[in-house]
């Protein structure tokens, strides 16, 4: 079985069809990119695979679940405790450290504090954080806060993780070690990603692309 699938999503903001019937399947241990022009519906399409907004008509398997049939708070519960999320801007809380920043989730999902804390440091430590458990976000490079974000979103052991131009606000260098650390994810750990990027080095690094072109996958 495929670690996500959907059937016939599709969304309309007011009378504007913004995604027309998307029909798409991730396998498990995936990195897909998800390309195409501005306004062609990718943000629109990752906030409904994320489960952040709900779409008009279709549906959505995420590890066996038909999410949508879930209330918001179940679905919040799945959120929380399955996906994990990578933004442009990385929305780390400015007055918590890195460390209380990549343990919220944990906290939020009810694991026992001493577990949260332990894997925290692991991630921070995997991430080559290390030194930096303790700064605050504004004591952080934008790489570091951006690879702080990738530790939070992995907190939870999610079963897959979404990113929205993960890369879009780095420079090249820390452009170019996010996406390496998202390969070894990957290949050390079996994660799967979905990236909506612009970054065609990126994107066609991935295991496959998805391209969206007026509301539908035309490859
Ligand atoms: N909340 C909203 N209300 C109304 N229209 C919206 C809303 N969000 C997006 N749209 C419209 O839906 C279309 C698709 O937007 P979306 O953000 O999904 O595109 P995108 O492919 O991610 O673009 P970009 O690459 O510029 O981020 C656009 O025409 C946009 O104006």
């Amino acid at each position: 079985m495929s670690l996500l699938q959907t059937t016939d999503i599709r969304r309309n903001y007011g009378n504007l069809p913004v995604l027309k019937g998307i029909n798409i399947r991730i396998e498990p241990g995936e990195v897909v990119s998800i390309v195409g022009a501005s306004g062609a519906g990718k943000t629109t399409l990752l906030q409904i695979l994320g489960t952040l907004d709900r779409p008009d008509s279709g549906e959505l398997r995420i590890d066996g679940q038909n999410v949508f049939t879930l209330n918001d708070r179940q679905l919040a519960k799945f959120r929380n405790e399955r996906i994990g999320f990578v933004f442009q801007f990385n929305n780390l809380l400015p007055e918590f450290t890195a460390l209380e920043n990549v343990c919220l989730p944990g906290f939020i999902a009810g694991t026992a504090e001493s577990q949260v804390r332990e894997r925290a440091h692991e991630l921070l430590n995997i991430l080559n954080l290390r030194d930096r458990t303790d700064h605050l976000p504004s004591q952080l490079s934008g790489g570091e806060q951006q690879r702080v974000a990738v530790a939070r979103a992995l907190i939870n052991q999610p079963a897959i993780v979404f990113a929205d131009e993960p890369s879009g606000n780095l420079d090249s260098r820390n452009a170019e070690e996010l996406h390496q650390l998202f390969f070894r994810l990957r290949d050390e750990f079996g994660q799967t990603l979905v990236i909506v990027t612009h970054n065609e080095h990126l994107a066609d690094l991935a295991d496959r692309k998805l391209v969206i072109r007026d509301g539908m996958v035309i490859a």
